[in-house]
């Protein structure tokens, strides 16, 4: 281990979990490793500007953030011109980078991968002057979302709740106009993504040819809301109906709605969008990942 000083930064209220157990086992680990732990709760306020303050007056080497896709997120917007190495140990509702780089169930694993040597650069998005690192979306997901922050109901349970009152107030399907360094074309759909990573979450792997380092990223059209094509989605078939999903590559997007449209990057609601522009960031961010995924992604 060439480090010896981490900044862990933990969301109290994230996934509805109680975070104890966790810091102690992170402290644990520093402890036999002689590594000095200095902790950081985010309240929810202007917490990428706390952050950046603890990074300029302490000589951070390694940040492992405690928390769900909303947090992994501002911890991103916090660190991404500083290089600093991000650990991840997934304590979400939401966990969807973490399902992507196959971060194990178990806490003692995740803990000793967080502080592991396997580091992997990944590409972030600009979308509409905001970071992504993961999925972002428009239509009827970003509208469960919305559902869902707004329901009293956290956690996995809480999705689960709003899902059929969303499937029954949603006004799909939407009409979108796409232009990318490649093509423009009118379309309509349930749901419009823009893929970073592969998976959903929930497992779902909507961009089963995704690379999180090409410099590119993939805009997913689902026209309709097809159970079938959806379940071969989750079951990661790639022979998908193209009449129903549609998946394109791009450097940098334009997506213009005919009328607002429920928009989300990386599971936070951003209100209802009518324009969203996507390009590559400059900075990628370093994430330490388990070796497997390393060994996997560098083969390919
Ligand atoms: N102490 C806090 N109190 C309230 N909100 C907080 C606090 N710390 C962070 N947050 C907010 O938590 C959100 C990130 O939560 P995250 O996505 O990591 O967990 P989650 O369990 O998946 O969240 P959610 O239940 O809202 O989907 C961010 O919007 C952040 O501003």
């Amino acid at each position: 281990m060439n480090f010896n000083q981490v900044l862990l930064i933990v969301n109290p209220i994230s996934g509805d979990l109680d975070k104890k157990q966790i810091i102690q086992k992170a402290r644990d680990y520093a402890k036999t490793n002689q590594i000095t732990i200095h902790l950081f709760a985010t309240t929810g306020e202007e917490d990428v500007k706390k952050i950046q303050d603890r990074l300029d007056s302490l000589k951070i080497e390694r940040i492992i953030a405690i928390g769900g896709d909303g947090t992994i997120n501002l911890v991103a917007k916090a660190i991404k011109s500083y290089g600093i190495p991000l650990g991840i140990i997934p304590a979400g509702s939401a966990n969807g980078l973490a399902t992507n780089y196959g971060i194990p169930e178990s806490l003692e694993e995740q803990v000793k991968i967080a502080f592991g040597d396997a580091i992997f650069e990944m590409d972030l998005l600009n979308i509409n002057d905001d970071i992504c690192l993961h999925l972002s979306d428009l239509g009827i997901n970003a509208e469960l979302i919305q559902n869902y922050e707004e329901s009293r109901f956290r956690g996995k349970f809480g999705y689960l709740l709003q899902s059929l009152p969303t499937l029954l107030t949603s006004e799909y399907p939407f009409e979108f106009e796409v232009e990318t360094n490649f093509k423009k074309q009118q379309t309509s759909g349930v749901l419009l993504a823009i893929a970073n990573a592969n998976k959903y979450g929930t497992g779902a792997n909507i961009n089963p040819n995704g690379k999180m380092n090409d410099g590119k990223f993939e805009i997913i059209i689902y026209r309709k809301l097809d159970l079938a094509e959806i379940i071969k989605t989750i079951r990661n078939e790639t022979d998908v109906n193209s009449d129903v999903v549609e998946t394109f590559q791009a450097e940098e997007a334009k997506i213009i709605c005919k009328t607002p449209v429920a928009f989300q990057i990386d599971g936070e609601f951003k209100g209802e969008s009518s324009e969203v522009i996507i390009s590559i960031m400059n900075e990628k961010l370093k994430v330490v990942v388990p070796a497997e995924f390393n060994s996997q992604a560098l083969q390919a």
